[in-house]
């Protein structure tokens, strides 16, 4: 019986098989066509957009390491606002300054952070003020910017000239390590002439991989002065030398989250997400540490003299700081206050956040600004010159209280064209290029529905350019920034630490001292040049992980006499 049946199927079973392949077929052919149609209906109405292909509309011309360079294309040939379709979902992407500008004060309550970052930062117990929203955002840059007011950033002064002193032995090492490298490259004399009617003569050689890459002496530097801010400055000997690498490794883990299509570290940990846990427990056992160290400071009376740096965590930790008729101490006397009612452990995810925060911009910024120099040796020049005239002896010393001493003034006061090289740096090559939301209800954009959920992306350099009020947009000239008005100067500089809203960097007086002070004692040091390169060299191009840097730059440093 069992056998004739399955006879039975085996014999009616080609025929059903064939009929139920055309229908399938058919209903296929006919759901893709209809698909279709309405795509292109879609793509007509609206907003103007990139054609896609059916089901993944733009998927696929998206790289996840280059897409803000690919919206930025778009932006061009598709104007201020237009939209791509990812997989079905619409993402409206603006480079429009005035809807921008709006979006960003409508935050948190019509826009916010997309739910994805907000969940990456809380998985890694890295949740704080970037990553926060609504009452949870206010509490928490109630404390932390206070902390980072103009004032209380004046008196790391030292701090950060120590570190930028470093850095110029740092860069000499990579210097000598990059002559090396030319010599063997593009050697000269006797090399070459014995070189001539050999066989194979092997007289020029290429491999930009043993030029040694600079970014990373950034990287160190500017978590150094980052951490030294938040906690560690004068309790140096609680901090091991591994937890620098394991923040960077933090880093990176979160980078790969935000990208990642699927959460697969909910399932399942690779090493890399098993050692991101790790440095994030270490971090937490030395705040701990430290946080304790303090408060036995505090019980002993060893409180630090005035004038000294107080760590973001002292400050926190002490109830009251500084004199009450001064405005920013009262200030930071609120704030220390706010901090108060809240757990050690808020405060540590807050610490960890602006560590994140500040480290990666402030090293690819630098990155960024060398590979200006490179491109621009007139700049260059000129950036030297203002230097040592300024600086004159001082521009070789090795003292960090000699040079604390002679900037007792504002630095981007004092040296206007190197402050303009920064800040015509951030708009041309600006570390973060976009930004991404979501909304929290519908909205009409332009006459447009959005409903709920719908992603906006800014991007904030053509944005920038479509809006600069100075000539020749699209080139690096620094003296705009000293030639312009101060009207002109408030709308070019708008964009770099996140327009003019209510969560502008609080990190940016902060990250301008150390870029200044690593220009002004450590890059100015050296001639930044374009290592010659062959035809098929990979160009360089800007890359965005968290935040985004020029890749591929090829350059050599050449230490000034
Ligand atoms: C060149 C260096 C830097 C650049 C270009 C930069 C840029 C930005 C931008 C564009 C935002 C706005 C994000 C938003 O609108 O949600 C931001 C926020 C933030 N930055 Fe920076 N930043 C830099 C350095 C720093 C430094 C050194 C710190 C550390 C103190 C820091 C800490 C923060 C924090 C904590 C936020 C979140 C603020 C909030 O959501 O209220 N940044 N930064």
């Amino acid at each position: 019986m069992y056998f004739s049946l399955n006879a039975h199927f085996a014999s009616v079973t080609p025929n059903i098989t064939v009929a139920l392949g055309v229908v399938s077929l058919a209903t296929a052919a006919i759901a893709l066509l209809s698909y279709w149609r309405s795509f292109k209906k879609q793509s007509k109405k609206g907003f103007p957009g990139p054609p896609g292909i059916p089901i993944l509309g733009n998927l696929l011309q998206i790289n996840t390491n280059t897409f803000p360079l690919q919206l930025e294309q778009w932006s061009w040939e598709y104007g201020p606002i237009f939209k791509i379709n990812m997989a079905g979902a619409e993402w409206i992407i603006l480079s429009d300054p005035d809807v921008i500008n709006q979006q960003l004060k409508e935050r948190p309550n019509r826009y916010s952070h997309t739910t994805k970052l907000i969940s990456v930062f809380q998985e890694l117990r890295t949740h704080g003020l970037f990553s926060s929203e609504a009452s949870d955002w206010k509490q928490s840059r109630q404390w932390i910017a206070p902390q980072f007011s103009p004032g209380k950033v004046a008196r790391s002064k030292s701090m950060v000239i120590h570190h930028a002193l470093l850095l110029r032995e740092r860069l000499n090492e990579h210097a000598k390590k990059h002559q090396i490298t030319y010599e063997k490259w593009f050697p000269k004399g006797d090399h070459v002439n014995s070189a001539v009617g050999k066989k194979h003569a092997d007289r020029v050689f290429y491999n930009p991989k043993e030029l040694s890459p600079v970014w990373s002496e950034f990287s160190d530097r500017a978590m150094a002065v980052i951490i030294n801010y938040a906690f560690a400055h004068g309790k140096d000997e609680l901090v091991p030398p591994d937890m620098i690498n394991g923040i960077q490794k933090v880093l990176a883990t979160i980078n790969h989250r935000l990208m990642a299509p699927v959460p697969t570290w909910r399932f399942y940990s690779t090493a890399s997400d098993r050692d991101a846990n790790k440095a994030v427990k270490l971090v937490n056992e030395v705040i701990d540490d430290i946080a304790e160290s303090i408060r036995k400071d505090k019980e002993s009376g060893e409180r630090k003299d005035e004038g000294h740096m107080n760590t973001l965590l002292e400050s926190l930790l002490y109830e009251k700081v500084g004199k009450e008729d001064d405005v920013e101490d009262v200030e930071l006397a609120r704030s220390a206050e706010k901090a108060s009612r809240l757990t050690l452990e808020q405060i540590k995810g807050n610490l960890i956040q602006v560590i994140i925060a500040g480290f990666d911009t402030t090293a690819n910024m630098m990155n960024n600004i060398l590979y200006a120099f490179a491109c621009n040796p007139t700049v260059q020049a000129r950036f030297h010159s203002e230097v040592d005239s300024i600086l004159r002896d001082l521009a070789v010393s090795t003292s960090t209280s000699d040079l604390t001493e002679f900037f007792h003034q504002d630095p981007t006061v004092q040296f206007p064209y190197t402050y303009g090289v920064m800040r015509e740096s951030m708009r041309l090559y600006p570390v973060a290029p976009l930004q991404m939301f979501e909304s929290n209800e519908d909205t009409v954009l332009d006459g447009h529905f959005m409903p709920k959920g719908t992603i906006t992306v800014h991007l904030y350099r053509p944005a920038s350019l479509r809006s600069c009020p100075t000539g020749d947009p699209f080139e690096f000239k620094p003296e705009r920034w000293i030639e312009c008005t101060d009207e002109e100067k408030h709308v070019m500089a708008q964009d770099a630490f996140g327009f003019v809203c209510p969560r502008i960097c609080p990190g940016r007086h902060l990250a301008t001292l150390e870029i200044m002070f690593f220009l002004i004692l450590s890059v100015s040091r050296f001639n930044v040049q374009l290592m010659p390169s062959p035809p098929s060299a990979t160009p360089a191009r800007e890359r965005v992980q968290f935040t985004s840097m020029v890749e591929d730059m090829n350059i050599r440093l050449v230490a000034r006499k």
